[in-house]
């Protein structure tokens, strides 16, 4: 199955390298050991009110009040957490501190570099910032992230891209399998195979890449969102999955004090921030697509009907509406914020530079009076190009 708008090239058996091996010599995210505290500091100061339940479960209150999705997503959190400190003990009790290999070999031949190259130039062509951002990050991580990546990109491709219109579940299913093989160190392609070098290396879990091919499937069988706490399921598995899956990658700083598990939900946040972003900005051609990834009651509360969004008019109760909206999605981008000092201090600055984009694509959505319908709220280039430093300035300072 391949994703034809993109240049993939299938090596298939060829690659069905010898990963496991490599398994053993793994010790890349080494990090000081701390207390389990099953808390995000960041939910604190937030406009809980506004949205009871939504963020509960980061408050340290545990499930007590979170809703069924934020329950089950919180799940798959403890479970990531669970697998990167795992790692960390098995190193603290071998008393590694194996300086991370580089995934360069020295042939220049090598079909794995080959690979991540492949890789590097789908990153490069299809996410030209974030392509820059990783370039200061080191040699290992940097390749890991374009592999994770290409995963993700493949992946929404099935359902979005030009053969989008032939995607069975089924097809799904066998993408699902061809998961399953890359993890057991069996790769079908060769950009399979960059990433199956990838996860034999880090400590990642399979759960995040499974839930996001849930979200594609639910992306072929559902339109329509009746609360939040579907939307908010359906924003963890197609983007807070990706949070989720980078930050055994990116590393959580030696000198951090904060939880692994608040470190993944902040990087959980920033995915739904993200996702969220997307939705609001893209209200018109989703639309235009019989789709609207908006909460329906919300929209009721708001007076606001279906063939109101079909429409495309930009009235006072739409504008109403969408500062909600834009609320919660910086809401959550406030969260992921303080979650990214924690990380390794090269990792941060594709972070902070990803997320400041995002963030002001909500800016551009208020400064288009709203209107998404017909206008696409976008960062100009010279926005982008000053964000870059600001995002640089951020990285460098250590974590609070
Ligand atoms: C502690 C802390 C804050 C850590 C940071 C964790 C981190 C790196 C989070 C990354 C969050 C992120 C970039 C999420 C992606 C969200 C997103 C845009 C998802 C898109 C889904 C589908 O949307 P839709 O179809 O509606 O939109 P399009 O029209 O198709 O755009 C996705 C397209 C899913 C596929 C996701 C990707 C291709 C992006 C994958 C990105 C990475 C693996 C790299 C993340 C790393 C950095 C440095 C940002
Ligand atoms: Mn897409």
């Amino acid at each position: 199955m391949q994703a034809t708008s993109l240049k993939w090239s299938a090596f298939p058996e060829v690659f069905a390298i010898s990963i496991r091996q490599k398994k053993a010599a793994t010790s890349r995210f080494v990090r000081q050991q701390q207390p389990s505290r099953i808390c995000c500091q960041a939910t604190g100061a937030l406009a809980q009110d506004d949205y009871p339940g939504v963020l509960t479960g980061l408050s340290g209150t545990g499930r007590l009040g979170m809703s069924p999705s934020e329950q089950r997503v919180f799940d798959v959190v403890l479970k990531q957490a669970a697998v990167v400190n795992r790692r960390i003990q098995e190193n603290q009790r071998l008393n590694e501190d194996v300086k991370p290999e580089s995934v360069v070999p020295s042939d220049p031949l090598d079909l794995l570099n080959e690979a991540y190259l492949r890789c590097c130039e789908v990153c490069e062509e299809y996410a030209k910032t974030f392509y820059l951002g990783t370039l200061l990050m080191t040699p290992d991580r940097r390749k890991a992230i374009w592999a994770i990546y290409v995963w993700c990109r493949r992946t929404d491709e099935l359902v979005d891209g030009p053969n989008a219109p032939h995607i069975t579940p089924s097809a799904l299913d066998r993408w699902e399998q061809r998961l399953e093989d890359i993890f057991e160190g069996k790769p079908y392609d060769m950009l399979d195979a960059a990433l199956a070098d990838t996860v034999s290396k880090f400590p990642i879990d399979i759960q995040p890449f499974r839930d996001m091919i849930d979200g594609m499937r639910m992306d072929l069988v559902k339109a329509r969102y009746e609360n939040f706490d579907e939307l908010y399921l359906y924003c963890y598995y197609v983007a807070g999955t990706v949070g989720l899956m980078s930050v055994p990658v990116m590393g959580i700083a030696p000198v951090s004090n904060a939880s692994t598990e608040s470190v993944f939900n902040a990087a959980l946040a920033l995915g739904i921030a993200n996702q969220l972003t997307n939705i609001l900005r893209d209200v018109g051609e989703d639309a235009r697509r019989g789709r609207i990834y908006l909460p329906r009651d919300e929209l009721a509360q708001f007076g606001i009907s279906e063939s109101d969004v079909f429409s495309g008019r930009v009235t006072d109760k739409w504008r109403a509406f969408m500062k909600n909206q834009i609320k919660r999605a910086r809401m959550f981008f406030d969260i992921s914020e303080q979650g990214v000092g924690e990380l390794d201090k090269d990792s941060r600055w594709p972070v902070w530079a990803s997320l400041t984009l995002y963030r002001q694509i909500l800016d551009s959505i208020e400064a288009n009076d709203y209107n998404n319908f017909t206008k696409r709220a976008y960062v100009g280039k010279w926005k982008k190009f000053l964000s870059l430093p600001v995002a640089y300035v951020r990285a460098i300072a250590p974590p609070p």
